[in-house]
Order: structure tokens, then C-alpha cells, then sequence
């Protein structure tokens, strides 16, 4: 529980556990000081929430809609059949994390338009765009930009008009999608083997950009990749040590819990809840999906899950200062946009282990979003579009010799 969570009324109701003995210290990322940053220099801090980058690839997935659409936009809709979310997002997570220019705009121009919990902004450390809680969020562009115009056009007159909005809106987006794609070689992803990111697909069904280059007669999604060094990049990595799915976890989880019914005295040398230490990690390099029908298997599966849970949940914070020309040195990572730069940072927050008991409730809830679409979105979608992804699937180019 972090001690800067006041921003958000809602927070003030979550219990702290004060008996743990441990507490975490760390700065505010939204009024962030060090030696990037020009003491007393604007802050401004962009929160993104991602969620999960990618379509599971398990052949233990046993609805091809998974294997189709990505999580987000199926829940999307169970969100706003809870009322959770008034209205469903354009947001697809897939197209953030395809490290594809367009794709990423469009991904970044969809969480501006309904930010939900996955986007806020922060001026000075202020909430200036984006939900308070479920019930308050602040999501006018002209009052967005009318904030960031210092920023991004310092010495050029007052912002009017639709026309000046949207270009400040742009060059938000641009300096986003550069810092997301920029090297964080501090924040090394240890020796963890990779995940090959070419498994699974690389766009989803339902994300609107894909949509609309259906309706173009285009179906080739781009997806050009992320850099190695970026943090999208390492965060799809640890996301991806779900390679299993909740479906091919869950009787693995079973396996441990029967385990542990009969050996209940082993459940601290299993660390099952910690110390996640050195030899914790150890047992997490293991990247095998062979079932050999261990324990040992079985307990380095759920931990790795653990971990993916924890990344397809975390928030990435870019906080950027704006910076002369002759104070970017060669120490400080700096961003251009077309009429300012700004020095900047990327960190992640939330990376506190999701719990073991957990698991039990992501395979329920997993099974209602998937219910839910197919029953209420699928069924009923757009007969046009669905005509429109036959056609290309039927779609093929036979030569003739002349
Ligand atoms: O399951 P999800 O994908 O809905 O994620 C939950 C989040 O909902 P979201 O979908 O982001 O609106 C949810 O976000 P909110 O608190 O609703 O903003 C929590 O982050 C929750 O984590 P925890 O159980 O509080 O540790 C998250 O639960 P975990 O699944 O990460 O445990
Ligand atoms: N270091 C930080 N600097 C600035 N803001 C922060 C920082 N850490 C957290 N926040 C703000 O507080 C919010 C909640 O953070 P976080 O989810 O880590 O808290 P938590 O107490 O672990 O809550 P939960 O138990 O719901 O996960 C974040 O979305 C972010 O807006």
C-alpha cells in the first residue's frame, strides 16, 4: 500500500497490513526530483495502466475466441454490463504493445478518450487528466491542453480551437510513444530466457483499428515490433511467462494444493508466499511447458504465473521536465517534440507479487468474460464485419499458367 495512493478517495478505505513487519518507501513519481530533473522545473506524469499485450498461445485454451480476441476487449464489455465503465474503450492493449508508430497512436488517442483506470495524467504531481475513482474523471481536451500547451509550445500565443487542441493532443502522443519505445538499460530484465513474441497473434479481432482496416479492405495488420531495450518490451516478456493460460494453470494449481492438504509443514520451503528471494528466482528460469507431472513442475508453473499477473497488472509512470538545448547532456535521456524536449524517466509501479490465492478467482473470472462475450457480443456482432473476415479468410489468390 503506498503512502502517495491519497490522490485517490477510493484508497482511503484499503487495509494496510501493519503487522507485516515491511513497508515500501518510495518517491513520488509525479513530483519526481533527481539529478534529470531541473529542481522546480514542471512536472508532467503520464500513468498508463497496459494490461496484458498479448493473445494467449496455449493449446490449453479451449475457446478459439481467446485464441482471436484479447482479454481486455472481451472484458471491456463485462465491465459495462457491471457498471463498472459507462462506455467500452477503443483501447486494445495489442496495439500499444505492437511497437507499430500508427498502431500505438491509435492505442494512446483511444485511452484519452476514455481513460477508465488504464491512463492518468498528473501536472506538479495533480491529477489534471483521468479518474479520481470509479465516479470522478476529468476528461476535457481543450482543459488538457489548455495544461499542456506551456509544455509543448512555451513561447507561442494562447490555445484556441479544435485545431490547436488536437496538435497539442498529438504531440502528447508522440512524446508518449517515444519515451515507451526509448532504452531503459538501468532497468535490466535480469537473465530470464525470452519468450519467443512471435507466438500467438499479433493483433486482435476486436480492437478497432484492426476493425476499421477491415472496413478499408485492408488486412494486414502491422506490427513492427518493440525494441529490446524498451520497458513495453520487458513488461510483454514477463506478462508472457503465462504461457500456459489460466486454463492450462489451474490443475496445475490443483496439484500444489493437494500437495500442500498432505504436506501442509512444506508450504515454507516450497515458498509459497516467499521470501522471494535469490532462490526463488532461481526456480523461475525454467521456461519448459513439459508437464513431467511434478510438484516441482507444477509449483515453477504457478510462480511464473504469479509473476505475469503481476506485469499484465503494473503501471507504467513517464515523467518528463521540460529542458533547454544547452542543459540536455548525454547523462539525461531527452525526448523531442517539434517546438520543446524534455528530459524524462519511465518506471513501473505495482509490481507487489499477485497472491497464490488468487488463482482460483482469475479461473472464474476468466471463464466469465469469455461466457459473456460470446453469449452477448459475439452473437449479436455485426454481420457485415464478420462477412468482411470470411471473405479474407476465403480469399484466395489462384495463378494460372497462360
Ligand atoms: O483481473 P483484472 O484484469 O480485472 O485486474 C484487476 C484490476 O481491474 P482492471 O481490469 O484493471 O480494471 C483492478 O483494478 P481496479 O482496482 O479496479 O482499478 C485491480 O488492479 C486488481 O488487482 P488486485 O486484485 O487489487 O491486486 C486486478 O486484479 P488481478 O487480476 O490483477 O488480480
Ligand atoms: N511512487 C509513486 N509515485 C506517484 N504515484 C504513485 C506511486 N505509487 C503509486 N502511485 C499512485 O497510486 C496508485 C495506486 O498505486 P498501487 O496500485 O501501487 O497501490 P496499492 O496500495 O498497491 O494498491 P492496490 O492494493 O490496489 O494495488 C497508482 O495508480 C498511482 O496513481
Amino acid at each position: 500500500m503506498v503512502a502517495t495512493a491519497c490522490n485517490f478517495k477510493s484508497r482511503c478505505d484499503k487495509d494496510m497490513d501493519t503487522l507485516s513487519g515491511y513497508a515500501m518507501c518510495l518517491p513520488n513519481l509525479t513530483r519526481l526530483q533527481t539529478y534529470r530533473f531541473v529542481e522546480h522545473r514542471p512536472i508532467l506524469c503520464i500513468e498508463i495502466k497496459p494490461k496484458c499485450g498479448f493473445i494467449p498461445f496455449s493449446s490449453h485454451v479451449s475457446q478459439e475466441i481467446k485464441h482471436k480476441v484479447c482479454r481486455y476487449c472481451m472484458h471491456q464489455h463485462l465491465k459495462v454490463a457491471n457498471g463498472k465503465w459507462k462506455r467500452p474503450s477503443k483501447y486494445c492493449p495489442l496495439d500499444l504493445f505492437s511497437g507499430n508508430k500508427q498502431r500505438m497512436h491509435f492505442a494512446l488517442k483511444s485511452l484519452l478518450q476514455e481513460a477508465q483506470n488504464n491512463l492518468k495524467i498528473f501536472k506538479n504531481g495533480e491529477l489534471i487528466y483521468g479518474c479520481k475513482d470509479d465516479q470522478e474523471c476529468v476528461s476535457d481536451w481543450n482543459e488538457l491542453a489548455r495544461h499542456l500547451k506551456p509544455f509543448f509550445f512555451p513561447s507561442n500565443g494562447l490555445v484556441s480551437g479544435p485545431h490547436c487542441t488536437r496538435t497539442i493532443v498529438k504531440e502528447l502522443i508522440h512524446v508518449i510513444t517515444m519515451t515507451l519505445l526509448s532504452s531503459t538499460d538501468a532497468c535490466r530484465a535480469g537473465d530470464m530466457k525470452t519468450v519467443p513474441v512471435s507466438q500467438g497473434r499479433s493483433y486482435c479481432e476486436a480492437s478497432a483499428f484492426n476493425k476499421e482496416l477491415v472496413r478499408n479492405g485492408k488486412h494486414k495488420l502491422e506490427s513492427s515490433g518493440l525494441p529490446k531495450d524498451c520497458l513495453l518490451y520487458k513488461t510483454l516478456q514477463a506478462q508472457m511467462l503465462d504461457m500456459l493460460d489460466i486454463e492450462g494453470l489451474y490443475p496445475l494449481y490443483t496439484r500444489v494444493e493437494q500437495y500442500l492438504e498432505e504436506f501442509p509443514e512444506e508450504r515454507s520451503t516450497l515458498q509459497i508466499d516467499g521470501p522471494y528471494n535469490e532462490a526463488f528466482y532461481e526456480k523461475l528460469l525454467d521456461l519448459s511447458t513439459e508437464d513431467d507431472g511434478t510438484i516441482a513442475f507444477a509449483l515453477t508453473k504457478v510462480q511464473q504465473y504469479r509473476i505475469a499477473m503481476t506485469a499484465k497488472d503494473c503501471s507504467i509512470m513517464i515523467s518528463l521536465s521540460p529542458c533547454l538545448q544547452d542543459e540536455c547532456s548525454e547523462q539525461r535521456p531527452v525526448v523531442l517534440a517539434s517546438k520543446s524536449r524534455f528530459t524524462f524517466s519511465v518506471s513501473v509501479l505495482d509490481l507487489d507479487l499477485k497472491p497464490y490465492e488468487s488463482i482460483p478467482h482469475q479461473y472464474k473470472l476468466d471463464g466469465k468474460i469469455v461466457n459473456y462475450y460470446l453469449k452477448n457480443v459475439q452473437a449479436k456482432d455485426d454481420p457485415v464485419m464478420s462477412s468482411l473476415f470470411k471473405e479474407n479468410e476465403d480469399c484466395t489468390l489462384v495463378l494460372h499458367k497462360v
